[in-house]
């Protein structure tokens, strides 16, 4: 039986860990799918590609109110789609090329990976093998909810929705969270009817009350949205897809071309068998890590979607390069830091946000001041025409330290970023105000704005 230093299972952000200075270790690489991982090959960046293909497929429509007249005369789907995975399939089979062709310490293993026991594992492809550690970066896959006949009918998910061969005309997103937000960005400008089915009252319900709020209206302004409604069973139709929901107003149906399921995501660990290697786990199936990576087993160490608070690639990679520096330093390791952990929905309007959001901070009884800013009210605000944004911040009334940072508008994934920063770095909301400049009249100057307002001493 073949015997490896390190035995790393998943090529998401577990494949970033390899580096010159494990020139020296023999490695395995295991990965049962597509090389890469969830973010490259069916996550973050083709979904970003289709919602900036969609931002412009969208423009058109909103020049009218700057007194532009513009016209959408088509979406190449196929070429869209083509262009996107012509990029992005070539990325993934160059990593499984230099991975398994050029690195002279690298073995990679194209199987589906389960443990034997806490140093053993059967690689999926006929071999097994043993190592001295181990890392489960082997994240999650699409939940699929309770509906009965939905695996008989058929449906997509965000691993398959974006390899459509051509446009539908309609489309049911059954969820309400980030993927169903994006999608129903991307499919309704570029035509398609988008419905979106949510169990709650709001889309978005994990963000701040009034941002969810907002979004909600928002969405109902373009999308057919579904609130508070439970989805009892699908049905195949001439065309498509009917389901049959319970809402407040009693039994009702909607019917598409296409259903996407957009319910959360699971983590993989029930394909890893990772009872055998005596891993304890959380009640939700993700592995229990400590502030270090650890698994239960010290010599396993796990990161990412497999056992992270937070489904972000932004800290998978985070988590992996505190991996990479307690595999090579042991006796000095690192801990991750998931003090300010933001996130951003790439939808229209686009929200980010970061740190507590007013419920959480009540919830918690910590004290905090809060205060708004529309874009409306700044002057580029009043060049875009936006009627609908706003920031919004919690600070701690004592320190005028920032608690929570929420922006739903324009750019708002990078206009948060300055907030992000002074959280992290422990700059007081005053000081961030009135220490620098705000370029005249850019979009950062709604976070200006909002910093000023907050009722500080
Ligand atoms: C549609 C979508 C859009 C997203 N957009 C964003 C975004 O804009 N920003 C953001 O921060 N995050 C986004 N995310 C989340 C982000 O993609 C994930 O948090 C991140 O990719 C997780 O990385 P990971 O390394 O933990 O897992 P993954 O990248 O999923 O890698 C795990 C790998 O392990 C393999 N594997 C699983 N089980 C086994 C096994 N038993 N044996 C061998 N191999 C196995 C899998 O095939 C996979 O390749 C998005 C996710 C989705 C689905
Ligand atoms: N921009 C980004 O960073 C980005 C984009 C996409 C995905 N992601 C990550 O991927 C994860 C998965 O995304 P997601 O949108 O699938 O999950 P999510 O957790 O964001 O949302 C799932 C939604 O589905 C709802 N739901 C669950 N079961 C349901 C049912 N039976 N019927 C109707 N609704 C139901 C939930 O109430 C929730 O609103 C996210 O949590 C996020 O961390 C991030």
């Amino acid at each position: 039986m073949r015997h490896f230093d390190l035995v790393i299972i998943g090529t998401g952000s577990g494949n970033s860990i390899p580096n010159e200075a494990m020139a020296g270790w023999d490695i395995a690489i295991l990965e049962k799918g597509t090389f890469g991982g969830t973010c490259l090959n069916v996550g973050c960046i083709p979904t970003k590609m289709f919602v900036h293909t969609a931002d412009q497929a969208a423009a058109p429509a909103n020049a009218k109110k700057l007194g532009v007249d513009a016209h959408l005369d088509a979406v190449h789907w196929p070429q869209i789609r083509d262009r996107i995975f012509g990029r992005i399939d070539p990325i993934s089979e160059g990593g499984r090329n230099w991975r398994a062709n050029e690195n002279a310490n690298v073995i990679v293993y194209e199987g589906t990976a389960k443990f034997v026991d806490a140093h053993t594992i059967d690689t999926g492809t006929g071999e097994t093998i043993t190592a001295d550690r181990i890392v489960v970066a082997a994240g999650s896959r699409p939940t699929v909810p309770e509906v009965a006949d939905i695996e008989t009918t058929g449906f997509h998910t965000s691993d398959s929705i974006m390899r459509l061969d051509e446009l539908p005309k309609s489309l049911i997103i059954l969820g309400s969270g980030f993927i169903a937000a994006e999608f129903a960005h991307v499919f309704s400008s570029f035509g398609v009817q988008v419905t979106v089915i949510a169990r709650s009252n709001l889309l978005l319900r994990h963000e701040d009350l009034e941002i969810a709020q907002r979004f909600t209206d928002v969405a109902r302004t373009k999308w057919d949205v579904r609130l508070q409604r439970k989805t009892i069973r699908a049905e195949k139709t001439g065309t498509g897809v009917r389901l049959h929901m319970e809402g407040p107003d009693g039994a009702e149906t909607v019917e598409a071309d296409q259903l996407l399921v957009a319910t959360g995501r699971q983590p993989n660990t029930d394909l890893l068998d990772v009872a055998k290697a005596g891993i304890e786990l959380h009640d939700d199936g993700r592995i229990k890590v400590d502030e270090y990576q650890r698994t239960s087993r010290p010599h396993i160490l796990a990161l990412g979607d497999i056992s992270s608070d937070y489904q972000l690639k932004h800290v998978a990679n985070h988590e992996a390069r505190v991996v990479q520096h307690n595999l090579l330093h042991p006796d000095e390791p690192m801990r991750s830091d998931h003090r300010f952990v933001p996130a951003a929905v790439f939808s229209s309007p686009q929200i980010a946000s970061v740190g507590l959001t007013e419920e959480q901070a009540k919830a918690r009884g910590i004290r905090y001041v809060t205060a708004s800013q529309a874009y409306a009210s700044i002057a580029y605000g009043w060049a875009m025409e936006d009627t609908t944004g706003f920031a919004k911040l919690l600070a701690d009334p004592a320190t005028g330290q920032l608690l929570g940072a929420h922006i739903i508008g324009p750019q708002a994934s990078s206009v948060i970023q300055p907030l992000i920063q002074a959280m992290s770095f422990g700059l007081d909301a005053k000081s961030m105000a009135r220490g620098q400049y705000w370029i005249h009249p850019a979009m950062p100057e709604l976070v200006e704005n909002a910093l000023l307002n907050l009722p500080l001493d």
